[in-house]
């Protein structure tokens, strides 16, 4: 379980996190939605320790963070595949090159350096080492950007997977609202700056029964007439 409790979080006068709380549970997906600017990664690197709040309380009751950046982050002096397998508890790459295949990268894709690779497979390659990585608490920043639709189906199936197989608790920050109410059991709306939270909506319904019209439907109903920030 994490909690975080009223957290500020300044640079100089700057304020980017105003007395912003939330819990999470294990299995829970919660989505950080909001425009540009207004504090989301930020948050994912509080929880993630990377910044320090200025005050307010984090307790992080899960055992290892798998944080996936927007800007992938992977190591350039190893191959992709070695990138994935470091993180994983046993290393296996038949595991990784079955798992790669469904996500369309071959075994020579992952035989090439992040720097020969294009940035939807380097994307999918980071994606990749988290989810085979032991992580219990996912932080996910803008994971399926620049991939196209049937891909980005095909990883938010893989994740939902491991979600429920695996009990992995994600925060996910997204532009996208699809996605949003494809993945999340909580949305938090979020202002221009500050991280206030304007609306809360709770999807109750299991993860494997939403299909596309589910995320029409939803959309619809929560996002009509919204500003939208995608
Ligand atoms: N290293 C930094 N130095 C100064 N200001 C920063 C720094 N990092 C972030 N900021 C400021 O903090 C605010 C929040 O940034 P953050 O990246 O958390 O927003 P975000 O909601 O994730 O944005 P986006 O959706 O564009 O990724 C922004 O106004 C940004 O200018």
């Amino acid at each position: 379980m994490l909690t975080l409790s009223h957290l500020h979080f300044a640079i100089l006068q700057d304020v980017i996190v105003q007395d912003f709380s939330l819990a999470l549970q294990q299995g829970e997906i919660k989505t950080l939605f909001g425009p540009s600017g207004c504090g989301k990664t930020t948050v994912l690197r509080l929880v993630s320790g990377l910044d320090k709040p200025k005050s307010g309380k984090i307790i992080n009751q899960f055992n290892k963070i798998g944080f996936l950046f927007q800007e992938n982050r992977l190591l350039n002096n190893l191959t992709a595949v070695k990138n994935i397998e470091i993180f994983m508890p046993t290393p296996d790459r038949q595991k990784i090159y079955a798992l790669a295949e469904e996500i369309g990268l071959t075994p020579a894709d992952l035989n090439k350096y992040p720097t020969e690779l294009s940035g939807g497979m380097a994307k999918r390659v980071a994606f990749l080492r988290l989810l085979l990585s032991d992580c219990d608490l996912a932080l996910l920043d803008e994971p399926f950007v620049g991939l196209d639709r049937d891909l980005r189906q095909r990883l938010i199936a893989l994740l939902q997977q491991r979600i429920e197989q695996k009990n992995l608790a994600c925060l996910l920050v997204t532009h996208d609202r699809f996605e949003a109410v494809r993945l999340s059991h909580e949305i938090l709306l979020l202002s221009e700056k500050g991280m206030q939270i304007q609306q809360s909506i709770i999807l109750n319904t299991p993860l494997s029964l939403r299909d596309n019209q589910y995320e029409e439907k939803t959309v619809k109903q929560y996002f009509q007439g919204r500003v939208y920030y995608d």
